[in-house]
């Protein structure tokens, strides 16, 4: 079922992937395979791939697409749909955010973060389809991310709906969508001392789903402590574990660190790439009790929403507080 590629498993989702959508869910026993490759994947490495998971591929290109036409705008327009400290939809300039606060230079990234049950202003304007664009492919990705849930639950012999029935549809949750672009350096770029283009850093929530395009650069830390390149592969989402899910677990399930580098190469190279991402952060509602669900009390419990606030201000009240931004 898993090839093991850089450490990170290739797992097929095809019998429960979106393309499904008409069979309804399957057994436990058909699911075996599946779900004992990704209890594997959570409990190793806390990353996997996964193919044949169903998400229309081509909307993922639109979504890139929309976006990328929103980040070549002047700065001073982007501006105007800045992210504000409290409402975490909205645009994060280059350097403004530092995912590691130890190093000293902004990431050489600009975001766009989509929550769609806060208050929002869309560039419509300026980019008609990019509201429609990103929230197709949202809506798929919250399914896809329920069915990930399911598998997860199955792989910890808990009811299927262990993790789903804390992430409600509509209800008030912490769920973004955020699109990442890593404009190409200028020729003769020499980055700062210790700049990078996302620094070290794990997510905050239950999974995450990121979607890579080909310019690699995302490495994932090992059980030694290595950074190895999850290197992209055409087709397939990278999912991993957040923070949340691990405490949820009692640390059965791990959430593990990562960053993208500036690869060596493309310093080299005359015509330099941008790096385009698309992260979906899945997070329970704002009001579930988030409590260890083996039972083993190892963390007290918190609502999901409460968890959110204290990452959030745990990152304010470090040393770089102006700089760090981030609110997944
Ligand atoms: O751009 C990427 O590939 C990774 C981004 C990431 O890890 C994040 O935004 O949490
Ligand atoms: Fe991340």
């Amino acid at each position: 079922m898993a090839d093991d590629t850089f450490g990170i498993p290739i797992i097929d989702f095809g019998i429960y992937g979106l393309q499904n959508d008409e069979s309804g869910p399957l057994n436990d026993g058909q699911m075996h395979d599946l779900t004992s490759a990704v209890y594997r994947a959570c409990t190793e490495v806390g990353f996997l791939y996964l193919k044949n998971h169903g998400i229309d591929l081509q909307q993922v290109e639109k979504v890139r697409s929309v976006s990328k036409a929103f980040f070549l705008l002047p700065e001073e327009t982007k501006k105007r749909y800045a992210r504000v400290d409290g409402n975490n939809f909205g645009y994060i300039a280059k350097e403004v955010e530092r995912l590691n606060p130890e190093r000293e230079a902004g990431d050489l990234k600009e975001a766009f973060n989509i929550s769609p049950n806060i208050a929002k202003k869309w560039p419509e304007e300026e980019i008609p389809g990019f509201k429609d664009e990103a929230m197709t492919l949202f809506n798929q990705c919250n399914k896809l991310s329920m069915r990930i849930l399911e598998v997860m639950a199955i792989g910890l012999k808990l009811d299927r709906d262990a993790f789903t029935k804390y992430h409600t549809p509509n209800n008030i949750c912490g769920t973004t969508m955020r699109s990442l672009y890593y404009n190409p350096l200028p020729e003769d770029f020499i980055p700062k001392a210790d700049q990078v283009r996302c620094g070290e850093h794990s997510d905050y929530g239950s999974i995450t789903l990121l979607f890579q395009d080909d310019v690699g650069g995302l490495e994932v830390v090992d059980r030694s402590g290595q950074y190895m390149a999850a290197t992209p592969i055409d087709g397939t989402i990278v999912v991993n574990i957040g923070d949340l899910m691990q405490r949820w677990t009692s640390d059965t399930f791990i959430s593990t660190k990562h960053r993208v580098l500036i690869p060596k190469e493309e310093l080299h190279k005359k015509e330099k790439m941008a790096r385009q991402s698309i992260a979906f952060f899945v997070h329970p509602d704002d009001d579930a009790m988030i409590t260890c669900i083996d039972g083993s009390e190892k963390y007290e419990p918190i609502t999901a929403g409460d968890y959110l606030q204290m990452r959030f201000r745990d990152s304010y009240g470090d040393k770089n507080k102006q700089s760090r931004e981030t609110w997944k």
